[in-house]
């Protein structure tokens, strides 16, 4: 619809129609103000006069919003959205809805509703989030880097945390691990080598891609023996020595590849002794339910951490579906299962873990969470700073989105074929956005919105680092050096 307003309206703006079917929600989308005196301007000297002609007379401007409908703020109240069937007709006046209209929309006190920030447009209405969407239906936050994704991220969770409930974020660069709030619980991920299949134990030891002799030798050689020996390693290296000693003359051809997969194993246990752990029990016992558990995975490779996510949403889906057999089956089984309430995990780098260009592991569990997690009460929220990067497959899935400043179209065209309510009129405002604003869409709102979003003073790191200041105090701290270090000097002189 096409508004003709006294005053330039604000896109992302609401306006109340007056129908004669009863008052319409509306969205300012586009808005543009025309001048009649500059409609034939064609030099400077006509632009001057025009700028006169304009200030006197008041009829000039002409302002023009473009207004998507909403539907009938009575059923928007209630959380509807009835589109009328015939459109206003000419002439029906426009107005602002009052306060009270908007936070029936916007912040509702309703159970599970949490505030996440204020409208972008009108500052004084809270915008609030319905948390039990997202832990049902999954969550999307895309935008540039440094535009307020881990931001959003951390209230979040600091919301879900003051309600008792479990988030596990996967953090691949260790943004979260100093948030200060309560009930955290900083795990640093590591990966138990004997709960891997072959395929995942060649990646975390860095068996290259291509060497598929290497790969076979480790394949014979990880034997259940292998997985369940009191000596890991040992056995394993026994194993590998058994096949370079062999006489087979079909294995001697392969003899070099384990001498090779002989160094890797080795290797391995040197550099990766701090995440490869065949003694370290069920990774999973130490997610705590009720709180909000960081698993620091910035210490492992790509490689690594795809295998260890792969493990920790496998086993996590697993829990809560056995839980959910438990519940609601008829038979009365055993608890076989750590988790009693639903869980929200974050995926950090959405992009590198679930691509769209080629599978992972992690990706596989991560599509199938999207896919079925709601019935057994697994969330899913996705961050990415490339969402044209991500597998379209699991976008689509996800119930919600946060999606702040983003520039390029490739990713502004993923966006718009994931979430097929968003307009395009909203997508086109995500490059004029400041950090921290959002639209958000989905089903987490009544409607789609224009938000600021709330600052967590609990998040420590994330601001850009002052490289200037950085350099000064490294400069004193070299003279300090320099002082003290001469200081010794003098000391041992004497001492001499
Ligand atoms: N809602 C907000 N209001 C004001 N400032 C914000 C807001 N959100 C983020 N910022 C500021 O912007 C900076 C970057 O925020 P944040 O780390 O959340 O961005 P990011 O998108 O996660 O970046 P990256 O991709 O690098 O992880 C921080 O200094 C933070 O204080």
């Amino acid at each position: 619809m096409t508004a003709i307003t006294s005053r330039p309206l604000s896109v992302g703006e609401y306006i109340k129609i007056d129908s004669d079917e009863g008052e319409i929600l509306g969205l300012v989308e586009k808005s543009s103000v025309s001048s009649a005196a500059f409609a034939d301007v064609k030099n400077f000297d006509e632009a001057s006069e025009s700028t006169e002609i304009a200030e006197i007379n008041k009829r000039d401007k002409t302002y023009t919003a473009h207004i998507g409908i909403l539907g009938f703020l009575e059923n928007l109240r209630k959380g509807q959205s009835i589109i009328p069937a015939v459109p206003p007709i000419p002439g029906t006046p426009i107005s602002q809805p009052t306060k009270e209209d908007l936070e029936a929309i916007f912040s509702p006190e309703k159970a599970g509703w949490v505030k996440i920030g204020n409208l972008l447009r009108e500052k004084s209405i809270e915008a609030k989030i319905n948390l039990d969407k997202i832990v049902a239906r999954h969550l999307g936050i895309l935008a540039m880097t440094g535009m307020g994704k881990s931001n959003l991220v951390s209230l979040i969770t600091k919301q879900i945390g003051k309600l008792k409930g479990t988030v596990i974020i996967f953090d691949y660069h260790n943004d979260y691990t100093t948030l200060n709030i309560p009930r955290i619980n900083v795990i640093d991920a590591k990966i138990n080598p004997r709960l891997l299949d072959a395929d995942q134990l060649s990646e975390v030891l860095e068996i290259r891609d291509g060497a598929n002799v290497q790969q076979r030798v480790l394949r014979m050689a990880f034997t259940k023996q292998v997985k369940e020996s009191k000596e890991f390693w040992k056995k394993l290296e026994t194993e590998v020595e058994f096949i370079v000693n062999s006489e087979d003359k079909k294995i001697k051809e392969i003899r070099t590849s384990a001498y090779r997969v002989q160094d890797i194993i080795e290797e391995a246990q040197r550099r990766f002794e701090d995440i490869l752990d065949p003694d370290m029990g069920d990774p999973i016992s130490f997610i705590k339910e009720g709180r909000t558990n960081i698993l620091n995975i910035s210490e492992l490779s790509e490689k690594q951490a795809n295998v260890a996510l792969a493990f920790y949403l496998q086993q996590l889906l697993k829990d809560r579906k056995d839980a959910s057999i438990v519940k609601h089956g008829r038979s009365k089984r055993e608890r076989n299962y750590k988790f009693d309430s639903p869980i929200f995990v974050i995926i950090e780098e959405a992009h590198v873990f679930i691509p769209k260009d080629h599978d992972t592991s992690a990706k596989y569990w991560a599509a199938k969470i999207a896919r079925e997690g709601r019935k057994f009460g697994l969330g899913l929220g996705i961050v990415s700073q490339r969402p044209r990067s991500v597998d379209l497959n699991v976008l689509s899935q996800l119930g919600s989105f946060a999606i702040m400043k983003i520039i390029q179209e490739d990713d502004q065209r993923q966006i718009a074929a994931a979430t097929e309510s968003t307009s395009r009129e909203l997508i086109a405002q995500l490059t004029s956005l400041n950090v921290g604003d959002a639209v958000l869409v989905g089903q987490w709102t009544n409607l789609p919105s224009l938000v600021h979003v709330e600052e967590v003073k609990e998040k420590i790191m994330g601001a850009d680092q002052s490289a200037v200041n950085a350099w000064a105090n490294a400069e004193k701290m070299n003279e300090i050096a320099v002082e003290s270090t001469q200081g010794l000097v003098k000391k041992d002189l004497l001492l001499d």
